[in-house]
């Protein structure tokens, strides 16, 4: 089944023009990297799909679990609805620092349950088991009760997606969920994210500045460009002079050989002494 099937869209600010005529089907338990320079549209994308943005008027669609979210530049009236079901990150975590990491989680439930629960904070007791249960999933139980600024940047990403497993979404968007963190926090959080995606069978649509996570954790990769798609097939296949191919000098931003450790060499045997060919 399609998880998300975009046709024709487009969308311009002032006179950039972010989305040019983006077509691509997603199918459900897919793990899809969308990597590109600065300013390729990635964003942009994923804020359409999950309609916190509107397409330009015209033939474009944009359907998620076979609902139109929009169409032709309108937003569907469904949209909120259909949100539920769709799990957003961001690079900035956008926790509430002053309460509680588990009332941050639980805050995932707020689709689903009256406004007034939502309001006074009420929740039930097996919904706290649940989001208590979430952040052991992620492998922080043990930050529940303090305060969500005190955490460092990769438990917060990480209580944000403890956030979304308690929303139950089908689908998860990552807006650049490692750019801010330090290589190994980075390592961990998309690993967190290959999880979910492998156990759970949540779709995972992950932006990424850099491609060797795409590479390693995600097996499709769909690269953008000035708004267009310039490649879509597996991560295995962009290689790194494909890349410098496509983004010319820009793929500087978006290869880099030092951020993932190298698989360690077998040791050898102590050999006689060579003697460098450059020597
Ligand atoms: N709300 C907005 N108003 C004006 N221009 C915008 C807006 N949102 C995006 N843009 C422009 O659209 C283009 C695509 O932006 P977008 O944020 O989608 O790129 P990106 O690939 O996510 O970049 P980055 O990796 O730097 O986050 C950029 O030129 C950006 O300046």
């Amino acid at each position: 089944m399609t998880a998300i099937s975009i046709r024709n869209l487009s969308k311009s600010f002032g006179k950039k023009r972010a989305l040019d005529n983006v077509s691509l089907d997603i199918q459900r338990g897919e793990m899809v990297a969308l990597i590109g320079a600065s300013g390729s549209g990635k964003s942009t994308l994923i804020r359409h799909i999950c309609g916190l943005e509107i397409g330009q008027a015209g033939q474009s669609t944009v359907e998620v679990l076979g609902s139109s979210i929009q169409h032709g530049g309108r937003l569907a009236t469904k949209a909120r609805d259909m949100r539920r079901n769709i799990g957003v990150v961001f690079q900035q975590f956008n926790l509430v620092g002053r309460l509680s990491v588990l009332s941050n989680v639980l805050l995932g439930n707020l689709g689903r349950i009256p406004v007034w629960r939502g309001t006074l904070g009420w929740f039930t007791a097996e919904e706290k088991k649940a989001a208590r249960a979430a952040l052991a999933r992620v492998g922080i139980p043990e930050v529940a009760w303090q305060r969500a600024s005190t955490l460092s940047g990769g438990q917060q990403q990480r209580a944000a997606i403890a956030r979304t497993l308690v929303q139950r979404s089908n689908i998860l968007l990552a807006d650049e969920p490692i750019a801010s963190l330090d290589p190994s926090s980075a390592r961990r959080i998309m690993e967190i994210l290959a999880a979910v995606n492998r156990e759970e069978n949540i779709t995972c649509v992950v932006s990424l500045h850099q491609v060797e996570y795409a590479r390693r954790y995600c097996p499709r990769t769909v690269a953008l460009r000035d708004g267009r798609i310039v490649f879509d097939g597996p991560s295995s296949e962009l290689t790194n002079p494909m890349l410098v191919e496509l983004y010319g000098a820009n793929s500087e931003e978006l290869i880099l050989p030092e951020a993932l450790p190298q698989p360690a060499k077998p040791k050898r045997v102590a050999e006689p002494e060579r003697v460098p060919a450059f020597a």
